[in-house]
Parts: structure tokens; sequence; C-alpha cells
């Protein structure tokens, strides 16, 4: 049997599942199969393997509770059904993972909350925390407060946003057909399996574009288009069947079932371009020279101790220059902190942030995987 040897090393791992497969045609949740996922989840978890949950299925778990037998068109109506859902979705999943001794934590995300840096730097900072902890994330879009403008729609963009977020290894998004074909497979039974292709391959789209299931919402679309936005940050992206036994270790363990979409770049590379190449620096920092030569030869954090000046006017999580005492530039990075918290810190050792600032929100100014060296 082929096996994909990269993804089998992949340790933290995005799991999307979608709406066709988390409900019963329509019927509420399927609970019974849901606690086969958790099974499988809980098993990359033995393995020593972090796992953060995309999970949709609240507007359908709460259209079956109301009492709607077709999907409500109304606005108001898909937010009452999403919060009815949505407390029953986590119900579920919450007494499943207990019987394997896992903790869950429910995190209920916006736009807003990852176009916006600042928040996007503390949902990063609550979703390291948690997977630190051992807890297995479970992410749904806000869809009680969400509008039409601002919503993601599909959780396949929230999951791959959330690879890069996290920044996961893998993103596996299961559903209810085997994988990407090349044609949509409910229209012809004649349509192949694509096993293995670039994610930034073009041809994907035109395959993809076949339209959702009754339930789903992006249909294979919005999942080709996951796959590029994942591999921004040097996730790869799987696509596989939900119904599929066993399915989600033999996935992450590099079996070849569905399909895999692979960035262009290694994983390290890809992100250290979408630091480098999508945001405007707002200031800068001069650096000592011990800490220069930890940066360049050591590959270590930026600390507040080997800075000795900064100018700008950066907030957290703000892309700002590096450069050494004679005004070479070092690096480029995303500060932890704003122009006016670093001036307090420099030259500071990192145990005495929380005394200077009175909290802490990172140890380091600039973590060593938001540091590009130039
Ligand atoms: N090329 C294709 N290959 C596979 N499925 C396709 C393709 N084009 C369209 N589809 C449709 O995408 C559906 C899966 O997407 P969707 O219904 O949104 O599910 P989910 O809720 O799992 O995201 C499939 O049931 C299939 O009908
Ligand atoms: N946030 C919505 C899910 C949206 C949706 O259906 O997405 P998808 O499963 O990707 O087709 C819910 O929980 O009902």
């Amino acid at each position: 049997m082929m096996m994909r040897e990269k993804i089998a090393k992949a340790q933290r791992i995005v799991v999307k599942i979608g709406s066709a497969l988390l409900t019963n045609d329509g019927q509420g949740l399927d609970v019974a199969r849901i606690g086969l996922w958790v099974a499988q989840i809980a098993q990359l978890r033995a393995q020593g393997k972090e796992v953060v949950l995309v999970s949709s299925g609240s507007i359908a778990a709460g259209m079956k509770r109301l009492g709607f037998t077709s999907r409500p068109t109304q606005v108001n109506e898909l937010q009452a059904a999403a919060a009815v859902g949505q407390m029953e979705l986590v119900g579920v999943y919450e007494s499943h993972f207990e019987k394997h001794g896992l903790c869950t934590a429910q995190i209920l995300l916006t736009h807003d909350d990852l176009s916006n840096r600042r928040r996007y730097l503390n949902a990063r900072s609550s979703l390291r925390t948690l997977l630190g902890f051992g807890v297995v994330p479970i992410i749904n879009e806000n869809d009680t407060v969400v509008t039409d403008e601002i919503r993601f729609g599909d959780n396949d963009t929230l999951g791959a946003l959330v690879a890069n977020l996290v920044e996961a290894d893998a993103l596996i998004i299961l559903t209810d057909q085997q994988g990407l074909f090349d044609k949509n497979p409910r229209d012809y039974p004649d349509a192949t399996l694509i096993s293995h292709a670039s994610a930034s391959d073009d041809r994907l789209e035109s395959m993809a574009s076949g339209g959702a299931g009754l339930l789903g919402s992006g249909g294979m679309l919005t999942k080709v288009r996951a796959a590029r936005l994942a591999a921004r940050s040097g996730a790869d992206t799987l696509i596989a069947s939900g119904r599929e036994d066993n399915v989600i270790p033999r996935v992450a363990m590099g079996e070849s079932i569905g399909t895999w979409l692979e960035p262009d770049y290694c994983r390290q590379a890809a992100r250290k371009l979408w630091i480098a190449g999508h945001l405007k620096s707002r200031g800068s920092l001069v650096l000592d020279t011990g800490a220069v030569r930890a940066l360049r030869e050591e590959g270590t954090s930026l600390l507040a101790v080997g800075v000795k000046d900064a100018e700008g006017s950066f907030s957290r999580g703000d892309m700002v220059v590096c450069v050494d005492e004679l005004g070479v530039l070092v690096a480029r990075g995303l500060i932890n902190y704003s122009v006016a918290e670093t001036l307090k810190l420099l030259g500071q050792p990192s145990s005495n942030i929380g005394g200077i600032l009175g909290y802490e929100a990172e140890p380091e100014l600039i973590h060593r995987d938001d540091l590009v060296i130039i």
C-alpha cells in the first residue's frame, strides 16, 4: 500500500467535520457516528498528536429541535437554530470525549476574530494554551451573532484559517464523498478520484464547482479553496469520507485514501513567506549584539532583554523590523506588545514583564515562529 510519509509525521492536526456528515439525512445529529469520530480522535491523542476539531452541525441540529423540516431562510431563524443546536452539538461531543478521559473546550469564532490582529493573537494564544493542557478544542462559527456580510459561511474556510492560526501540519476535511473527484460524483457516475495534487493547481476549482449537497454549504469548491489557504502556513489538506472505517487515524497515519492537496513550499518556508509577504511594517526595534547573534545563529525568539530601543506606532500583532546597532536589517516579525509596552520592557528579563505591565501576554517580544531572519 502506498503511504504518505509526510502526513504520518503531522503532529498538530485540524479535523473538520461537515454538516452533510454530522446529520442523519437531516434527522438531527448522528450521535452514534459522532462517537466513532471521537474515538478516532482519541486514538490520535493517545499517539501524542494534538487535535483541533472544527465541527459544523449547529444549524442542522437546531432545525430538528425547533421543528423545521427545511432549512429556514430568515437570518433570525437560522441564528435561533444555531443557538439551540450548538448546545446539543457540544453536549454530544463532551459526553463522548469524556468516555475517553479527554477534556474539550468550545470556541465560537467570527470573521472579525481572525481578521483583527489583536483578537487573532488572543485566539491563537488561548488555543495554544488549551492544546498545551491536552484539551481538544471544538470550534464552530459563532452563527448566532454573525450577519451575512461577515460570515465565513462554510466551515471549510474556517478550518483552513484555524490551521493557519495554530500552524497545523495537516487539515483533515471529512465529508460525504471519498474525496475530490474530477467532476461532481453525484451527477457523474464515471467521475474519478484525485488522489494527490498541488493545493495551488488551478484546475482543481473547475473540477470542484459542482455545488454542495442538501445540508452542506460550500461543496468541494470551498474545500479546494481551503486547501490553498491552509497551504499558506504550510499545512497539507486531506479530504476523505467520514463514513470510511477508522478514517481519521488511517488518514493521519499516511494511508493513501481520499485526496491529498499538498502545499508548494515546505511548512516553515510557507509560513515565513506568509509573514514576510502579507504585512507592512509598523515600527522598528534595535537589538544588541547578543540578541542579533541568538536570532541568527540559534534561531531563538526575541526577548525584551536584548532590545535597546523601539520606535513606530505598532500594536500587538503588528509587523516590525529588527535592526542591529548600526541599523542593518536583521529580521522581521510579529510583535506581541505595543510600542508603549515595548518601551517599558527594553532590556528587561521576561520574568519582569508581569511586574512592569501588570500582565504578561507572552514571555517573548517576538516568538521565533513569527520571526523571519533576513
Ligand atoms: N468534484 C467533486 N468531487 C466531490 N464532490 C463534489 C465535487 N463537486 C461537487 N461536489 C459535492 O460536494 C459535496 C460535499 O460538500 P458539502 O455538501 O458542502 O459537504 P460538507 O458539509 O461535508 O462540507 C458532495 O456531496 C458533492 O455532491
Ligand atoms: N456553522 C454552521 C456550519 C456551516 C456549514 O454547513 O458548513 P459545511 O459543513 O462546511 O458545509 C453550523 O454549525 O451549522
